[in-house]
């Protein structure tokens, strides 16, 4: 009987289960999406059962679809929209307040007292990481604070934390399991990256209790089985687990030092594999632990994009200016350049390198001449430039001279962008055939753990290019392109600051 990986993968927008054969294809996918609340400008929040029940609903579907049974399926990976947090009580399972995501920007205030309190540096060298409300750590604090009777509950070890990982194997358990893999754990400002161990110095500045934590594992190892009432019968192993960007590094095959992937979801995340050295940077790029397998860790250096994709979003459901994501490719191709419009889409605040978590969206260069076709284009550029940004930060604090650069994500279907892409930074711009490479990756893990795969190196033999974009693009254009995008941002950040 064939046997299959199954891989959760639960992002922003929505959750998705695909099915991997043993070759590395998708077999098949499906997905659904759950609502976001905006309760207050820059906050982002989600529901922790809808997240759930729509990983439910993709695990049966996918079976479903695909005429596979559970009894089929030799393990099941688990990857996630990193930093979000769920606190749910030990007892009853249940959330006490929505679940607040990674983009939310409601721990503003937490930020700002720790670092007139001097602890951006300890916090910086402990996890790698800057004190920014991106992380789980003053989410948690934020919970805490504020839901009536939490701190008690958290002090008498009532109350449970965890990332979206660690919340789906909790589910899938029964309740059984609270664990968290190393690559989600170094997201959280309170796992220091070098000790690999929860901080206690660290948890005393944020206020939350340890009892709280889950305890922290490979990103490949059998961490529990489903309950047999979750999943047709089965008591399935749950073999891998890892942060969404992680994993794309992982399923693209990026185990070497020096390799680099790019993956364009709604936001954009840029790592660098730098093996069992981890790199501090002077340019705002995140030090991050990849994966731990065998209780050996790898690091990588992170540049981290808040918007990318959901400009995409934005132009379709905010601005109504394409009925699809895809059509943003036909709109950007109608016009031969933006006439020096530009976008930039700090929605949520800027990241690396700019860090800057007041800044809000802007529109440059308007002439009674912009058409709706430039402002797409430009949105579409934007991505690229941010990019851009990030690889100049890389090049500078790594010496790291990129070759190529390996692309995922929902937006890399976009053939402009890539080509965009290519030419922005002067260097190929490589496309994989399967493009569900963060699946992918967590499959890989889990199926190294139950061995599906012996070993890593059978896992680089699978990975094959579908297109390469090459550059074309002369340096005086590309100059005086990104010379316009440096100085919108510049006029971007100045509107608030
Ligand atoms: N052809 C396209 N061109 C540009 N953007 C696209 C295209 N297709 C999808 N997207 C964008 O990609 C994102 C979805 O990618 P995905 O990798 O599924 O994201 P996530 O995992 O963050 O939910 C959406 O924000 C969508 O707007
Ligand atoms: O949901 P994605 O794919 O945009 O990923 C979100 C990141 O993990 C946030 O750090």
């Amino acid at each position: 009987m064939t046997q299959y990986i199954l891989s959760l993968d639960q992002g922003t927008t929505s959750s998705r289960a695909m099915l991997f054969n043993h070759d590395g294809e998708m077999v098949d996918v499906a997905q659904q999406e759950f609502e976001q609340y905006f309760r207050k400008p820059g906050w982002v929040e989600h529901d922790a059962n809808e997240i759930w029940t729509s990983t439910q609903h993709c695990m049966t579907e996918v079976l479903r679809k695909a005429d596979v049974d559970a009894s089929q399926i030799a393990g099941i990976g688990i990857t996630n929209q990193r930093e979000t947090t769920v606190v749910w009580d030990r007892q009853t399972g249940k959330p006490i307040h929505k679940a607040i995501v990674w983009q939310s920007r409601q721990t503003e205030d937490i930020c700002t007292d720790l670092r007139e309190r001097g602890l951006e540096e300890t916090f910086r060298t402990k996890t790698g990481l800057l004190l920014d409300p991106y992380f789980s750590g003053t989410k948690v604090k934020w919970i805490l604070d504020h839901v009536d009777g939490a701190r008690e509950r958290a002090a008498n070890g009532e109350l449970m934390f965890g990332t979206i990982d660690t919340w789906l194997i909790y589910k899938l358990t029964g309740g059984d399991v609270h664990v968290t893999d190393y690559s989600n754990a170094s997201r959280t400002l309170m796992f220091n990256i070098h000790d690999l161990e929860w901080d206690d110095e660290l948890l005393s500045h944020l206020d939350v209790p340890k009892n709280m934590l889950p305890t922290v594992t490979n990103s490949s190892e059998i961490y529990g089985h489903t309950v047999s009432y979750q999943f047709q019968g089965e008591t399935v192993p749950i073999a891998g687990a890892c942060g969404d960007q992680q994993a794309a590094l992982f399923g693209q095959a990026c185990f070497d030092k020096g390799m680099a992937k790019n993956t364009y979801g709604t936001g954009c995340f840029m790592l660098m594999n730098t093996g069992d050295e981890a790199v501090s940077s002077n340019n705002g790029l995140l030090t991050t632990l990849a994966w731990g397998i065998d209780g050996r860790v790898d690091y990588a250096l992170e540049g981290s994009i808040f918007v990318a994709g959901s400009a995409i979003q934005w132009l379709r459901d905010g601005l109504r200016l394409i009925d699809s994501a895809p059509k943003s490719e036909d709109y950007a191709q109608r016009v031969e350049s933006t006439d020096g419009v530009y976008v930039v889409p700090a929605f949520v605040g800027l990241g690396t390198p700019y860090w800057d978590s007041q800044a809000r969206g802007a529109m440059f260069g308007l002439t009674r001449g912009s058409e709706k076709e430039h402002v797409v284009r430009a949105t579409l550029e934007s991505l690229a430039y941010q990019t851009k940004d990030v690889v100049n930060a890389m090049i500078d604090d790594a010496g790291l001279q990129l070759k190529t650069l390996r692309v995922d994500g929902g937006a890399v279907k976009n053939n402009f962008l890539m080509q965009f892409q290519s030419d922005m930074l002067n260097v190929a711009v490589e496309r994989p055939v399967v493009n569900e490479t963060t699946a992918l990756g967590a499959a890989y893990l889990a199926g190294l753990a139950v061995g599906f795969w012996d070993s890593q190196n059978d896992i680089a033999n699978q990975w094959n290019v579908d297109e390469t974009f090459e550059p074309n693009m002369e340096d005086d254009v590309r100059d005086e392109k990104y010379d316009g995008w440096k100085r919108a941002v510049k006029a971007t950040q100045a509107f608030t600051s």
